[in-house]
């Protein structure tokens, strides 16, 4: 995989872009989230999902309800335990979005430079002149000129079947708004978005709330995927509501800029999260278009110097219908992995698409393609500089560890890990090999009972780039005496080898403890 790397920034033998890739056991070292829906709910098309590369399934509560959900889950976990392909589960918030409610599912035709009531009183039926909402303060937080975007759930901006509305009068509670295109609306649920407006609700809602306490509780949810964060107190708020929810205190939180109020307070909100999601989505028609680049590789850039992992949304919108991207889809995906990404949020595509296994392929193979030219000496050097010095011991270990395997062409790093942290600073300095994260569970206590550590955090290393989970046994004593890292070392790399990434005569680095040291170790297999 990382024997004939090319780079960019050196002129490239035309010719050599045709050269078919080597496949490699791991689809790709960027990870896909894939949004489970109607299109991809049995546990034959999760399989698939699950084989084509997707690690981690998200489960937006903006539709749907918990049973629905439930039912794909215990799907999903079929064919977690069939393919024996590990998913971690992320539960995407609704918080303050707004959207209109079409209880007919009856399409709606609306035609350019017409008139469109939006209105909070939801007796109304939505029809092509009265579309009621579930926010009773969008008449106080708009004027006449403002920009709404109405569309069906995952609408792109563009399509036809969301409409673009200006704001032409404010009567009592509704909102007067002319068209400004044609479109059809399909569906029972529409996402309504006003262009960088604050909307007065808060950013975890009671419905969050109670969805969050049952089926997240339910289901010990990996990641928490907070809609519309704003600041950085939302975390905290968030934060706090998961530390009371038994199991919940360890799942991570990943932050989502939709908007402008988010990207304002970008630097606070990664300080507070655990992740980011770029969510291109609402951001990218809050946004002007000409800065949505802009905001893309700032963010990246940021996640990427300060370890957290990035996940960019909305990149093959026409692959929801289409079984190839377009040009300019197929060669943003490649971008946003050059630009530093750790994952790619797919939605509609995974979700209501015709084509959710090959978009999941297709996708995999570009982000395989960037990474092999993705310039990791110059990232490396840059992190280094960033990080200054002196370095933590630990930094200084992960750091090492990718310059030494990349130095003797390892085929693998294994690093030992309970808390996960050692890891994911491995995978900050973007080694161009996979690493083995060999999770040794601890046993821990609540004062109720005992139980081990460990299935968190080997979940939730399935979004970060790179990172290649692996529970080691719990009755591995976690003290690392020589014994017991040998033998574990032995159970990795018989993993590596059982899953193809690891050779006979291959290099390995290992990044574990002996006594009260971190080592980085190098050894050559024999066979
Ligand atoms: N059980 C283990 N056996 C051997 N080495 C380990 C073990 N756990 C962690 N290490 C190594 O210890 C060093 C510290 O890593 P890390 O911070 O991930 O450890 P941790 O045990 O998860 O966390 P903490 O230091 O907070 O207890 C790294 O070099 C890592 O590879
Ligand atoms: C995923 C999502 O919410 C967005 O892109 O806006
Ligand atoms: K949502
Ligand atoms: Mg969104």
């Amino acid at each position: 995989m990382h024997s004939n790397h090319l780079l960019l920034e050196e002129p490239i033998r035309m010719a050599s872009i045709l050269e078919p890739s080597k496949s490699t056991f791991f689809p790709a070292m960027t990870k896909i989230v894939g949004t489970l829906g109607p299109k991809s709910r049995s546990v034959e098309v999760i399989s698939g999902c699950l084989k084509a590369g997707m690690s981690v399934a998200r489960f937006d509560f903006s539709w749907g309800d918990p049973e629905y959900h439930q039912q794909t889950l215990e799907n999903l976990k079929a064919a977690v335990k069939t393919t024996k392909k590990l998913c971690a589960v992320m539960l995407d918030t609704v918080g303050p979005e707004l959207q209109v409610v079409n209880k007919s599912g009856n399409p709606i035709s609306l035609q350019a430079d017409g008139f469109v009531i939006l209105t909070p009183d939801q007796e109304q039926e939505a029809s092509s002149e009265v579309l009621p909402i579930n926010f009773d303060g969008l008449s106080e937080s708009v004027k006449p000129g403002d920009t709404i975007f109405v569309g069906q759930y995952l609408f792109t901006g563009s399509e036809t079947t969301s409409v673009w509305l200006e704001v032409s009068e404010v009567k009592g509670n509704d909102v007067v708004c002319i068209t400004k295109n044609s479109a059809t609306l399909a569906g029972s649920l529409f996402t309504l978005h006003a262009s960088q407006i604050r909307i007065e609700l808060p950013t975890l809602s009671d419905k969050d709330k109670e969805v969050i306490s049952a089926w997240g509780v339910q289901n010990k949810i990996d990641f928490l995927s907070l809609s519309y964060t704003r600041h950085a107190e939302d975390v905290r708020h968030a934060r706090e509501y998961l530390s009371k929810l038994g199991d919940l205190y360890q799942t991570q939180i990943f932050a989502k800029i939709e908007n402008i109020e988010g990207l304002t307070h970008f630097d606070e909100i990664l300080r507070e999260a655990d992740g980011i999601i770029l969510s291109r989505g609402n951001l990218g028609i809050d946004l002007p278009p000409e800065k949505v680049f802009l905001f893309q590789k700032a963010a990246l850039y940021k996640c990427n110097m300060a370890g957290k992992p990035a996940v960019v949304t909305r990149v093959v919108d026409s692959m929801t219908d289409n079984l190839r991207p377009t040009r300019a889809e197929a060669t943003d995906v490649a971008n946003a992995v050059l630009d530093g990404s750790d994952a790619i949020l797919l939605g509609a595509e995974t979700l209501r698409g015709l084509y959710p296994v090959e978009t999941i392929s297709i996708v995999g193979r570009i982000c395989a393609e960037a990474e092999k030219v993705f310039n990791q000496d110059l990232y490396f050097k840059k992190t280094v500089k960033y990080v200054g010095e002196p370095m933590t011991h630990l930094e200084s270990i992960a750091s090492s560890a990718v310059r030494a395997a990349i130095k003797v062409k390892a085929s693998v790093i294994i690093c030992f890990t309970s808390s996960g942290r050692a890891a994911r600073l491995i995978a900050k300095y973007r080694p161009t090999m996979p690493v083995l994260s060999v999770v040794i569970p601890r046993l821990k206590t609540n004062q109720l009972k005992w139980s081990f550590s460990g299935a968190f955090e080997a979940r939730q290393s399935l979004i970060v780039r790179g990172l290649f989970p692996m529970l080691a046994d719990p009755r591995h004593p976690a003290e690392s005496t020589s014994a017991t890292n040998e033998s574990i070392l032995k159970v990795a790399l018989d993993h590596g080898k059982a899953s193809g990434v690891i050779k006979s005569h291959d290099r390995v680095v290992v990044c574990q403890k002996v006594g009260d040291a971190s080592v980085v170790k190098i050894i050559e297999l024999e066979d």
